[in-house]
């Protein structure tokens, strides 16, 4: 399940010196800041800026972390040359993965003019690079490496040599003969020049025997471009006014228009910020919104990547890195999936060839164009209205690495607005305009420790990085306390599919979204948001009445986890009580999700077990005001809470272990010793099916314990489907099984099963059964069944509900799926 917002990712792994300095405040300065509020910030951040001044621990890390000389990628032409040489031994030895480590090693830390043998050294291992590409058979990557060499030394022939290669290895041969023509021009050596006009011949003659099907010269130029992103561009809608006038609150009206690009939603949709009764801000719908609309689509103000992702995803679009990934130009640091990103967010263009080369003159229009559009492709890339995220933080310093994303983002976001303002204004002034809202009182005393003395960090660091005559006061820890909080409270993860076939989403960032910020949480959302690269894209699950709030799932929701949990979660990780209407009234998954079954026959009632008895009763006894949105109850929950709604503010008759409809008792303890009996059995299956060696003893074990659940829980019962936080359930994994062992009518049967359990509790347009809908149509396709059609076009209208026209670049095996159907229907 998707969480949309995260909270600050604070990892035991990687704690960084400035943690441990949590010990050593003073009791005092500690019981200080333990009951401040925003009131007393300038006084506890004047305190714990004089008390980290005087402290020699404190000093010692900030040396560390603004040191160059201390830097991650210090950069250093003989670890580069070391680090290209063992790339060579390892390309001759035909390690063809390891060399290109290496050799993408040494990018981060090859100063960009650095030459060796008169050759500049980043552009040899670009080509290095390209030429391992090229033998893994990388062909688009090769090209890439190729272009970014030729930006850096437009003569360089090997690199024209293997651009050619890879091209005619594409096919695009029109480009292919252009490369091996410019090389040619350029080679000095007589022998290599007779080599190349041989293979010019016969790719000439392999082009004329294509010309007609196979060369296009334009369009593959184009593709081949460095900022062709290994992922489809998704941007069809864009928000108009949104980034113009919404920054940090300013104003309180928005109005998103989409604009259709032929397929998307052709019509207005607008939404406000409104005051709610007990959520503070909030968004609501100006007029009536049909289920499925684009609502809102917004770039982030500003954005971060997590630790646990520097390494394996674009610091910029926080799409996966790909082979051919490129490391800032100056640090090193940050890695980005194409120079395009890297120049967005740093804005150096070092490497870039700024006035093309000495082209000879004699060269035809024709190939002084094509040198041109590779060797200058991206020297127009940077836009003087953007701004560059990394570029303050980018001195060859490692703090930007070690802190926490929040904190650099706290970082990002205050130069950033200083900048808009104009630059090295009242820097203490214009945090105050960054006008969320936050929970800075309700934090625990950890927290609030760790966000002073961080501030206290980040102003040593911007006073080294950005501007030294960065303010260095109480009031300026302040700030950055409160802008902390904010962020701790509005940022949003930005999630990521682990792979195309996975259901499963990783948050690989953190961003503050000026308006996307102020949607209110619900367990019960009716609206879902999503990203594609940076942007942020929201569209309504559901019917929305004109006025009615417009909430998103910040994790929770019901039907997945228990009330208790849901309420748990949100307290600790967001430090507010859940007022959402999943909350405030009995729904039907919160008395069925860890119900037992009625011990008499035919009676459909509910059995709470003793939390959700606990929770009914407070819901009954403080029954909530209404709100406009709350939906009718479900007739299904009459059915089985049965005269629990008769009940008029009296819960004296809800006791874990009565049946809600007939009154008759279970024995709990009994129940819940049987229950966990089948534990062991199931989670033998799930290792078994995991680990792909199932044994057909465990498979029946696994059927006594279905028994077991069916028999003891109530028939909607989520621990029959779906083991928690999981996808895979006990249904679900026996399904799973016999489609192991080719049983596959056994394995429908099982999957319809859960899927049935699944609706009763997400209902039938939720996400979750699109997931589950896909797995019922991979086994139908494997029996040949073409119903397998009716099944996937249902799942096809559940991902459109949520991700519109993007549903098939976020889901792309959907479509193989459909392929494969509609064959057996043919
Ligand atoms: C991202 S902000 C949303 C905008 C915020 N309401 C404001 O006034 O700026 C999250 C904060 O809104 C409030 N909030 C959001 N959803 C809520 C809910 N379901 N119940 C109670 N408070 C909620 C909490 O204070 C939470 O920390």
């Amino acid at each position: 399940m998707e969480k949309a917002f995260d909270q600050l990712p604070y990892k035991v792994a990687h704690k960084t010196s400035l943690d441990m300095l949590l010990f050593m405040v003073p009791p005092a300065l500690q019981g200080q800041i333990k009951d401040s509020t925003e009131d007393d910030l300038v006084s506890t951040g004047s305190a714990m800026l004089a008390f980290l001044r005087r402290l020699p621990e404190f000093k010692h890390s900030i040396k560390n972390f603004i040191d160059p000389e201390r830097a991650f990628y210090k950069k250093n032409k003989k670890s580069a040359l070391d680090l290209k040489k063992s790339g060579n031994d390892c390309f001759s030895r035909g390690a063809y993965p390891k060399a290109l480590s290496l050799y993408s090693q040494a990018l981060r830390v090859a100063p960009s003019s650095a030459e060796d043998g008169g050759k500049n050294v980043v552009a040899m291992l670009y080509l290095n690079r390209a030429v391992v590409l090229y033998n893994m058979g990388l062909l688009v990557e090769c090209v890439r490496d190729c272009n970014r060499a030729l930006a850096i030394s437009p003569t360089y022939v090997k690199a024209w040599y293997r651009r050619a290669k890879a091209n005619a290895s594409l096919e695009n041969y029109g480009d292919a003969v252009r490369d091996l023509q410019v090389a040619m021009i350029m080679e000095q050596s007589l022998d290599e020049k007779r080599k190349i006009e041989n293979e010019l011949k016969s790719l000439s003659q392999q082009q004329k025997d294509t010309r007609s099907s196979l060369d296009r010269p334009d369009e593959n130029n184009m593709a081949m471009q460095d900022h062709s992103s290994h992922e489809a561009e998704p941007m069809s809608c864009q928000t108009d006014s949104l980034s113009a006038k919404t920054i940090f609150g300013i104003d309180q009206q928005f109005e998103t228009w989409i604009r259709s690009s032929g397929t998307d939603e052709p019509h207005q949709i607008k939404i406000e910020c409104v005051s709610t009764p007990n959520k503070g801000k909030g968004m609501a719908a100006v007029s009536e919104i049909p289920k499925a609309s684009l609502i809102h689509t917004e770039e982030p103000y500003a954005a971060i990547i997590l630790k646990e992702y520097r390494e394996t995803h674009c610091h910029f679009c926080f799409n996966e890195l790909p082979a051919d990934m490129v490391p800032c130009s100056c640090c090193g640091g940050p890695l980005y999936c194409s120079q395009q990103c890297q120049i967005q967010a740093g804005g150096q263009a070092t490497g870039i060839n700024s006035n093309s080369c000495a082209i000879d003159e004699t060269l035809s229009d024709e190939l002084k164009k094509h040198i041109a559009d590779i060797t200058l492709a991206n020297a127009s890339a940077s836009d003087i209205h953007h701004f560059f995220e990394h570029r303050h933080e980018c001195h060859g310093v490692h703090w930007p690495a070690v802190f926490p994303p929040d904190v650099v983002l706290a970082g990002r976001i205050l130069v950033k607005s200083t900048e808009k303002k104009g630059h090295h204004s009242n820097v203490s002034k214009l945090i105050g305009t960054v006008g969320l809202s936050h929970n800075y009182e309700e934090l625990p005393l950890e927290r609030k420790l760790e966000f002073h003395i961080y501030s206290v960090a980040m102003i040593y660091c911007l006073q080294n990085s950005y501007w030294s005559e960065f303010p260095n006061n109480g009031e300026i820890v302040a700030k950055f306390v409160t802008l902390l909080s904010m962020i701790s409270t509005n940022s949003m993860a930005i999630v990521r599919m682990t792979s195309p076939e996975s259901v499963e989403q990783v948050k690989v960032g953190q961003a503050i979204y000026s308006a996307g910020s102020l949607f209110n949480h619900s367990c019960q959302p009716n609206i879902h948001a999503y990203f594609l690269s940076r942007t942020l894209y929201v569209r309504s699950t559901e019917y929305v009445a004109a006025g009615c709030p417009l909430e998103m799932s910040y994790g929770p929701q019901v039907g997945e986890w228990l009330w208790v949990s849901r309420i748990e979660f949100l307290k600790d990780k967001y430090a507010f009580v859940c007022r959402c209407r999943g909350c405030a009234e009995i729904n039907l998954p919160d008395l069925v999700l860890s119900a037992f079954r009625c011990v008499k026959p035919n009676c459909f009632g509910v059995v709470l077990a003793k939390g959700t008895a606990f929770y009914t009763k407070f819901i009954i006894d403080h029954p909530p005001s209404s709100e406009p949105h709350m939906q009718p109850k479900d007739e299904e929950i009459h059915k089985v809470a049965g005269h629990l709604f008769e009940l008029t503010g009296c819960s004296d008759q809800i006791k874990p272990g009565s049946c809600l409809r007939c009154g008759s008792g279970l024995d709990l303890d009994t129940s819940y010793a049987t229950i966990e009996e089948t534990g062991p059995w199931s989670k033998r299956l799930e290792y078994e099916v995991f680990h792909k060696e199932l044994e057909t003893d465990t498979l029946s074990d696994a059927l006594r314990a279905l028994d077991v659940l069916r028999s003891t829980l109530h028939p909607y019962n989520k621990a029959i489907a779906q083991v928690r936080f999981r996808l895979q359930g006990l249904e679900d994994t026996i399904a799973h099984a016999f489609s192991m062992f080719g049983e596959f009518e056994l394995a429908l049967e099982h999957c319809k099963a859960s899927i049935e359990i699944l609706e009763k509790l997400y209902g039938p347009d939720h996400i979750a059964i699109g997931h589950e809908l896909l797995k019922l149509a991979s086994i139908q396709l494997a029996m040949g069944d073409p119903s397998a059609v009716e099944i996937l076009d249902r799942a096809e209208a559940i991902f459109s509900l949520y991700y519109g026209c993007h549903a098939n670049t976020i889901f792309p095996h959907l479509q193989c799926h459909k392929i494969q159907a509609r064959e057996l229907v043919q």
